[in-house]
């Protein structure tokens, strides 16, 4: 029978307890030996192969590549958070297939395990690495194995796994292909330790699996009903090296034999930990409806739904840590981008992936997607509803095919006394052709313009009786000298345009009014062209309007070759012909020798291109957010891309949510004829992980009135606190600041983590005097983030705000995980929001 702490035996319990502590931290502490050892072998190891790099013949230079790349690749899969290195352990079915456990595996076994008698199943995890069996960097990093496949855990090199991170240079090692945890697998003895990454002995046995391998899977997967060979999991909590707790779940109690249980509700008390203003990483309490989702196939779209504090953007953070786990060449090669709301978002997320030893993947917002340009501010509704639309994209294309603002409208030449014009109907009519011909890449549709104008200038030079007046004339004479007279013309006609400048020439309801045609009512016109008149820094909406021009102009072709002194065209270092901006460009002969070099160089290249970023994996988070024209510009940065998308509907602050959905399943390539279509498996989260009882109780009020029909999360931790509904006697801003002042001085006495004071839009932000844990933010900053405690202010301004208000309401009273403070003015919403 379990040996459970009984009521009346409290000191007993403790000293179980204690003793089952030590017991682990035998087994914590090997571990950290072994990663430091790991570590020093991978720099190692990293440097020799730079060393050899510079010194070596260039037969082995493949070779080498192979050797830095892997010490990066394993340098870098270490270096994940030294807090909680070992979260998890599995007592296993003796004679479960592949997992035969020990028999009487107790935590005094865990102990024993640090000795080097630790089960030797993780001995097959990740195996020998490609490093150790002198693989390619390309078999070290695929190897991993399809989702649940029978390969490795971890596979032949995996990179992170304990097989490739061992020790470097060793050959062979256990070789032990099969699954750990799988069926027809290696047997195992002991207890599985999971960890944030595979640790094994110098001796090639498994010490930690990571927690991506399919070994760890029953760890995250295994209930009751479907238990998976799992006797006990045990959760082990820790501060840096030290295990300060630990709890049990049993899950075949029939089977316990002497196996300790003990369990205070620690995954509780983590949920209500202390938040300190950036997200942590969950990967010791990954729930099961959560694991089905990071580790669901690769391939396609998968949407993950549910409400607020249901673990969404925990879950694709730690997707993304599972895919460049078990797919590393394939998306580690061509990249993972992720998309947040907004730059406080993106910063609130930034470490996640860091702590799982993944620093590899982009972190954007919506805001800073386009290089050279960023956001600083969102619009007003009805502003946002006019830029996000669809429409937009019809409108810029027609902006960039008008004639460009400053541009000439007659073009003079003469050649043997004979002047030839072109007016601006000619031209106009020639501006349309070029573009029908360059189809979409204005600025590099010049030379295209050029030829049309001399064309033109032939055709009307005939047209107009020049070979008459000056016979013999040759039409090769007349081009040459038709070219030098045109290029300050060709300039100011066909210049190049950078989005910014095209956007902003919108300004002219005239220009703008020809590019909208029918797509927009006057009064959307006026307010649209009056905005960019007064443009005070871009808008979110501004980026995506941006990257479709960007798209739509093309890049001005780059300088490649050197100046020759003696080409006519080039005026002031550019080609007037081509626009090209030509320097004494040196090529760079240098041998580039490992393949690092060779991606640094890749990768600065892609940062002048700045276009060069069609991802392999994009996830959006925040999805429901997101505008027609917003997708699009997501839906460039992944156009061979699978897809993770994160979306909560009833969150929703776009309103035309059917128009969203055409845009993103265009950008996705989920629509379309059936054979393009890709595939979609679609998730829902269910339990609440932020909110308290209490505070979700006034959320689902929030949302009742919001979206009627919706099901709101299950909250699972209750504080004793209800949330404070204070009635204002004035409505006027100042009452608002001044009693929010005064909740944050309240606040500040009854949590220790972060305070966020949420006001509608376009409120002053005025500095307040109070500590950096209190942060003053808009509704709409406050999307995704959450506080200790939060103050919402004037919830009947955020709900008449926009058409959209209520669901944004439901987004600010989500966010606060203990406490939550309402101050209104209205009673009707202190009725609505009041619990008791
Ligand atoms: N399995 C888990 N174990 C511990 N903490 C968890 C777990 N799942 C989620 N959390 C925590 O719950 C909080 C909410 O998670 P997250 O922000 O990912 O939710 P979300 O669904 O994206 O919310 P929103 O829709 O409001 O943006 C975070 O602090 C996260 O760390």
């Amino acid at each position: 029978m379990p040996s459970s702490a009984q009521p009346g035996q409290a000191i007993h319990a403790l000293q179980i307890k204690e003793a089952e502590i030590a017991a682990e931290q035998s087994l914590v502490d090997a571990a950290h030996v072994r990663l430091d050892e790991m570590r020093e072998d991978a720099q190692r190891m990293l440097q020799e192969g730079f060393r050899q790099s510079q010194t070596g013949t260039k037969g082995s230079l493949v070779d080498r590549d192979a050797m830095v790349y892997q010490a990066a690749l394993r340098a870098q899969a270490l270096n994940v958070a030294d807090d909680g290195l070992v979260f998890g352990r599995l007592d296993l079915v003796p004679g479960a297939p592949g997992t035969v456990g020990a028999p009487g595996s107790t935590a005094s076994n865990g102990a024993t395990a640090s000795n080097g008698t630790a089960g030797t199943a993780g001995a097959s995890i990740g195996t020998a690495g490609a490093a150790e069996n002198g693989g390619t960097a390309a078999g070290a990093v695929e190897g991993a194995g399809a989702d649940g496949g029978s390969g490795a855990a971890g596979g032949p090199g995996a990179p992170d796994t304990s097989g490739a991170l061992g020790a470097p240079g060793a050959s062979g090692g256990p070789s032990a292909p099969g699954a750990v945890g799988g069926a027809g697998g290696p047997e195992q003895h002991g207890p599985l330790y999971i960890g944030r990454v595979g640790v094994r002995t110098r001796d090639h046995e498994s010490l930690v699996v990571d927690w991506r391998a399919p070994a760890a899977e029953a760890f995250y997967r295994a209930t009751p009903e479907d238990p998976r060979g799992v006797i006990r999991r045990r959760v082990l909590h820790s501060r840096g090296h030290k295990v300060i707790d630990l709890e049990d779940d049993l899950l075949q109690p029939a089977l316990v034999d002497d196996l300790t249980v003990v369990g205070d509700g620690a995954f509780l008390a983590s949920l209500a930990r202390t938040r300190e203003g950036a997200m942590r990483d969950i990967v010791a309490t990954i729930q099961r409806e959560q694991d089905l989702v990071i580790r669901a196939p690769a391939d396609g779209t998968v949407v993950v739904r549910g409400g607020p504090g249901t673990g969404k953007t925990a879950v694709a953070l730690h997707r993304v840590a599972y895919l460049l786990f078990r797919h590393r060449r394939r998306f580690g090669g061509r990249g993972v981008l992720i998309v947040g709301p907004n730059q406080r978002f993106t910063a609130y997320i930034e470490r996640v992936l860091p702590s799982l030893g993944e620093g590899s993947a982009a972190l954007r917002s919506l805001g800073d997607l386009l290089p050279g340009a960023t956001a600083t501010r969102h619009d007003s509704p009805e502003l946002t509803r006019v830029k996000g639309s669809g429409s937009m994209a019809r409108i810029l294309r027609r902006a960039v095919t008008d004639h460009p603002p400053g541009a000439p409208d007659l073009l003079t030449v003469v050649h043997a006394g004979v002047v030839v014009r072109l007016d601006r109907s000619r031209l106009d009519k020639l501006r349309r052709q070029v573009h029908q011909r360059v189809q979409g890449s204005v600025n590099t549709g010049r030379r295209k313009a050029a030829d049309a104008l001399l064309d033109a200038l032939w055709e009307r030079f005939v047209e107009i009786g020049g070979l008459v007046d000056a016979p013999g004339i040759k039409r090769g004479e007349f081009t040459a000298n038709a070219r030098d007279q045109i290029g300050g013309f060709l300039a100011a006609w066909w210049p190049i345009r950078t989005p910014a400048e095209v956007l902003l020439s919108l300004a002219d309801p005239d220009r703008l009014g020809r590019a909208a045609g029918r797509d927009l009512t006057p009064a959307q016109t006026g307010r649209l062209a009056g905005s960019l008149a007064h443009e005070d820094g871009w808008s979110y909406q501004d980026i995506a309007l941006l990257d479709e021009l960007d798209s739509l102009l093309g890049r001005p072709p780059r300088p490649t070759r050197k100046v020759r002194e003696d080409d006519p065209y080039v005026v002031d270092g550019v080609n007037i012909l081509t626009g090209e901006e030509v320097a004494d460009w040196e090529p760079e002969f240098r041998e580039l020798t490992t393949s690092i070099e060779r991606s640094e160089r890749a990768r600065r290249v892609d940062d002048e291109a700045e276009d060069a970023t069609d991802y392999g994996h994009v996830v959006v988070d925040e999805a429901q957010d997101l505008s027609p024209m917003q997708w699009r510009m997501l839906g460039r940065r992944g156009r061979q891309a699978t897809w993770t998308v994160v979306e909560d509907p009833a969150q929703s602050a776009w309103e035309d949510l059917e128009a969203s959905r055409q845009a993103m399943s265009a950008a996705l390539g989920i629509s379309g004829n059936r054979r393009n279509r890709r595939p979609l498996h679609t998730f829902e989260l269910t339990t609440n992980y932020r909110n308290s009882v209490e505070i979700a109780a006034v959320a689902s009020r929030v949302l009742a009135k919001a979206v009627p029909d919706a099901v709101p999360a299950r909250a699972v931790r209750t504080t004793g606190h209800d949330a404070a509904v204070a009635l204002l006697p004035d409505s006027a801003r100042p009452a608002f600041v001044h009693a929010a002042r005064d909740a944050v001085i309240d606040l500040l006495g009854q949590v220790e983590g972060t305070i966020g004071v949420i006001l509608p839009l376009g409120w002053p932000q005025a500095p307040w005097d109070v500590p950096d844990r209190v942060q003053l933010l808009d509704v709409l900053e406050a999307k995704g983030l959450e506080f200790d405690a939060a103050v919402i202010v004037a919830p009947e301004e955020v709900a008449t705000q926009s058409p959209m208000g209520l669901r944004t309401l439901y987004v600010a009273v989500s966010r606060a995980t203990q406490r939550l403070t309402v101050l209104t003015a209205d009673p009707a919403w202190k009725t609505v929001l009041s619990t008791d």
